[in-house]
């Protein structure tokens, strides 16, 4: 075994003790929330008056992964990798160690800007977009290392996520025009509905300093659903949890999925997690696919063992 994380893997294919997630898959929207005006895109999943545009839409994956490749130097990180994501899917993107999960959640972001191929979202591509303009599409992230401000309240934490989706510029801001007002009444409502949701109201004003890691994760979720996104982008959401912590948060990450209408992609290494709330598997290894399926098929595939556990010679 190469590490750590390959035992993890190796209980988690033995069936070993698994996060007690209530395994409900659900793929494709099935709730709204009431009052959702903003984070669906025009025409997506209906009311009456389904149009032909919108199921197109609808059965288009939101996420397009196309032949995808970004070489450091000599380096393939990502070596022609290619996968759909449709909306409502949770897919989880695994590998050991150098596989190239980050290179590839950096692409998604648009952090990294890949050697060639290309990453459709919503049907556009993502390429032409520079990173500061990822969340105004509707594509929401997370961070590995928490990247919260430590000197501002929780609220204000959770508030610039929401101005990052805003169509404000600094001019309209400082006159304070009518509909900058109106603008910021709706981000106020925004704030505490997710102040609520994520159970943060007793924190709210607190600086962000000091508060234990768990909260903090919990802060650093609401910021990047304060934007309203369609696709929530969670790197490595486990890292740094308690077991009991990741249990939570599976099961509030399938209630994001679940009552928000949100597709998410994590880059995750606790295997319990991944395969309790993940409906698509796909693992990587010195920067290629190797496996695709659901979690059952991925973990019987003897390839992701092997990249896993070595062949044993
Ligand atoms: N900025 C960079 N410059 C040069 N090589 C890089 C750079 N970033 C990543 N690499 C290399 O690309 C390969 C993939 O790295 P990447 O960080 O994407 O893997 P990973 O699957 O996220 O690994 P880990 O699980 O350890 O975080 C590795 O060989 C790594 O050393």
């Amino acid at each position: 075994m190469r590490n750590g994380r390959s035992i993890d893997f190796a209980l988690a294919c033995a069936g070993g003790r698994r996060a007690r997630i209530p395994h409900q898959r659900q793929v494709g929207f099935q709730k709204a929330r009431s009052g959702d005006s903003g984070c669906r895109p025009a025409g997506v999943r209906g009311d009456a008056g389904v149009n032909a545009f919108a199921q197109a839409q609808d059965r288009q994956p939101l996420l397009s992964v196309r032949d995808i490749a970004v070489h450091f130097g000599g380096i393939k990180a990502l070596d022609g990798v290619s996968f759909g994501l449709e909306r409502g899917q949770i897919l989880g993107l695994i590998g050991p160690n150098g596989a190239g999960k980050t290179t590839l959640f950096n692409c998604l972001s648009r952090l990294y800007t890949p050697t060639s191929g290309d990453i459709l979202f919503a049907g556009a591509t993502l390429l032409d977009r520079p990173a500061h303009r990822v969340a105004e599409s509707g594509i929401g992230r997370t961070f590995q290392n928490l990247a919260t401000f430590s000197r501002l309240s929780v609220r204000d934490n959770i508030r610039i996520g929401a101005h990052s989706a805003s169509n404000s510029d600094i001019a309209s801001d400082a006159l304070r025009l009518p509909w900058v007002r109106r603008n910021e009444a709706e981000i106020d409502g925004v704030v505490d509905e997710l102040i609520d949701y994520l159970e943060l109201a007793r924190v709210a004003d607190m600086p962000a300093s000091g508060l234990p890691f768990g909260t903090l994760k919990r802060v650093e979720l609401a910021r990047a659903l304060a934007s309203k996104p369609t696709l929530l982008l969670l790197d490595e959401p486990a890292g740094g949890l308690n077991h009991d912590e990741i249990t939570e948060l599976g099961e509030r990450i399938r209630k994001i999925r679940d009552d928000r209408n949100v597709t998410i992609l994590l880059v995750e290494h606790h295997m319990n997690l991944v395969m309790a709330i993940s409906d698509i598997v796909v693992v990587l290894n010195f920067g290629r696919k190797i496996s695709e399926g659901s979690p059952a098929t991925v973990q019987a595939d003897p390839e992701v063992i092997r990249a896993y556990l070595g062949d044993g010679k």
